[in-house]
């Protein structure tokens, strides 16, 4: 392995940081195991392999190295946003947000989104473990199972809990630190709505239908604690390791029903890399599909009007993309003082009814304007504001979809969000806004709050405008690969997260997961890399 001598040149190679990544591999090299995607689940996945010396593994990503301060300080969270570690993806027309195109970014680069992200630690409510073990018929995707996976993969700086938190694993999870008063009033404020609180917001309160808590983060000392960092970059120089970045997978090789490697592309050349036992697709919720779209697994009638050779007819590949839909509610602030890191540091989930013990809202605070540009353009955000941002599940009916715009890899697929097509959805995005008003108007708020800024009404039609125009993504993007029962049509793999139909082919990220957590989807990811792990070290030892 050489230096890599991407993007940052001779003043990156003299950090302390810079790892010595490949810059090659050989034409028709072969691994034992191909990951495809550095991301939260990937990089998780080809650390676990690679801790077997016997197993080669080569971990290929799109995106370049880590050696950055945005993602060593958690706080430039959003400088990542628009540049080289996004992917800046823009969906289609949504007839039901007035019309709009929102900006759907995904991460890029080593750790993916885990490299890129606000740092919230969020593991998913049990209700989201067992149903998803229900919808594919295994326990181990259930709650009791995947505890174990939580326990091997932290290491918990709060308070004892041996039942549900792990010790000494590779993520270093805390309760955010110095909690500034104003998250501490947006508690107080969730409590004087019934919501109770809790010590943390991953133990007990992840088995209750309502609760609010200062939230956990993967921050030590001030710096990010990413997945790739923590699972993968020990092991960089490993001879059975070998990572190259700045390579992109355009798709599986494919002979008889099975996968034997893949076509990436490196520096505008083609190149095949070989699989010995399996490829494993871990390239997020939007870059799976894609592949295995442009790899001729998908819905028949899409591939041919694609001008693509069917390999293998998954009409739910690109379906069901699921995610939380955002609807950021703006107070003027008063002269006292804000935080300044754009960190929530608190947190409150609650239900509606919609999943009995299955809280369908989540709700963080910045304490800066963090709006639409259209909702920016009806209630202009005032220098000095917070903003109250709940956010929402989506039933069915309000799922999208990602089709390939081109076969080129690096052309930006076409995803439709759908977002709000389901009327229930909307009548629950205005019980989400009345909530955040609840909150965001109650006394423990007032001495920050000077005015409400948006929508600062409860007319129904009003609020009804407002949230077409305020609704953005959480960037949680999850399902469009799901995993399903051998006889669900719709599944794109088994709970074994095997692709249906293909052998040595399997996926392993956000896209296999039925539908979004209650909350954030890096931690659940990994969840999904260390059960790939589990998975191909039993079967293939
Ligand atoms: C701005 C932002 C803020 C977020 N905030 C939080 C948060 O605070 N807490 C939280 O829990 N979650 C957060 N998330 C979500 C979380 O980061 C993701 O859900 C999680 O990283 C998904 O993991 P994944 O492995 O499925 O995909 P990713 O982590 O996205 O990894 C996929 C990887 O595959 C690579 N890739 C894609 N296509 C190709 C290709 N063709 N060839 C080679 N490589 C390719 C990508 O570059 C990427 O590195 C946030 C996400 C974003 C974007």
């Amino acid at each position: 392995m050489s230096s890599d001598s991407g993007q940052n040149g001779a003043t990156a190679a003299a950090s302390p940081h810079r790892l010595e990544l490949a810059d090659h591999i050989d034409d028709g090299a072969t691994f034992d195991y191909i990951v495809c995607g550095a991301g939260s689940s990937g990089s998780v996945l080809a650390g676990r392999l690679a801790a077997d010396p016997a197993v080669t593994v080569l971990l290929v990503e799109s995106g370049g190295d880590d050696d950055d301060e945005r993602v060593r300080d958690p706080d430039l969270w959003p400088a990542n946003l628009g540049s080289e570690r996004t992917w800046d993806h823009v969906t289609e027309e949504n007839t039901h947000l007035n019309g709009r195109r929102l900006a759907y970014a995904t991460g890029r680069g080593l750790g993916g989104g885990g490299a890129v992200n606000a740092g919230v630690w969020a593991r998913g409510h049990r209700s989201d473990w067992d149903s998803f073990a229900e919808q594919v018929g295994d326990p181990a995707w259930g709650y009791a199972h995947v505890l174990g996976h939580y326990r091997n993969i932290e290491d918990w700086q709060g308070a004892p809990d041996p039942e549900r938190r792990g010790s000494g694993g590779p993520m270093r999870i805390r309760p955010s630190q110095d909690v500034h008063p104003l998250f501490s009033a947006f508690l107080d404020g969730a409590e004087a709505t019934g919501i109770s609180r809790f010590d943390s917001a991953n133990g007990a309160m992840m088995e209750k239908d309502s609760g609010c808590a200062v939230r956990d983060e993967n921050i030590h000392d001030g710096v990010r604690q990413t997945p790739f960092r923590r699972y993968v970059a020990d092991r960089v120089g490993q001879p059975n390791l070998t990572v190259l970045p700045h390579t992109t997978v355009s798709r599986v090789l494919l002979r008889a029903g099975r996968a034997f490697g893949v076509e990436i592309v490196r520096e505008g050349k083609p190149l095949r890399a070989h699989a010995s036992q399996e490829v494993v697709l871990s390239l997020g919720a939007i870059g799976t599909p894609a592949v295995l779209i442009r790899s001729g697994i998908g819905d028949e009638a899409e591939l041919r009007a694609a001008g693509i050779p069917v390999v293998q007819h998954v009409p739910g590949v690109g379906r069901n993309l699921d995610d939380h839909i955002r609807l950021p509610c703006v107070w003027e602030a008063t002269d006292v003082p804000l935080p300044v890191p754009t960190r929530s540091q608190a947190v409150c989930f609650w239900e509606d009814g919609t999943r009995p013990g299955a809280p369908e809202f989540v709700m963080y605070v910045s304490p800066a304007p963090s709006v639409s540009p259209e909702s920016a353009a009806q209630y202009p955000p005032p220098e000095r504001c917070f903003t109250l941002m709940p956010a929402m599940r989506l039933r069915g009916g309000s799922r999208g979809r990602v089709r390939l715009a081109s076969t080129d890899p690096l052309t930006r697929p076409r995803i439709e969000t759908n977002f709000l097509a389901d009327p229930d959805d909307v009548r629950s995005a205005l019980s989400a806004v009345a909530m955040a008003r609840e909150i965001g108007n109650s006394a423990a708020l007032r001495p920050f709050a000077k005015r409400e800024v948006s929508p600062a009404s409860s007319a129904t039609d009003t609020v009804e405008l407002f949230v077409r125009n305020a609704v953005e993504t959480y960037w949680h993007q999850s399902g469009t690969a799901r995993m399903g029962r051998d006889d669900d049509t719709d599944a794109v793999v088994d709970a074994r997260l095997k692709v249906h139909g293909i052998d040595g082919l399997r996926v392993a990220d956000a896209s296999v997961l039925p539908h979004v957590t209650v909350a954030n989807t890096m931690a659940p990811s990994m969840v999904v890399g260390e059960r790939a792990a589990e998975i191909l070290t039993a079967e293939h030892g």
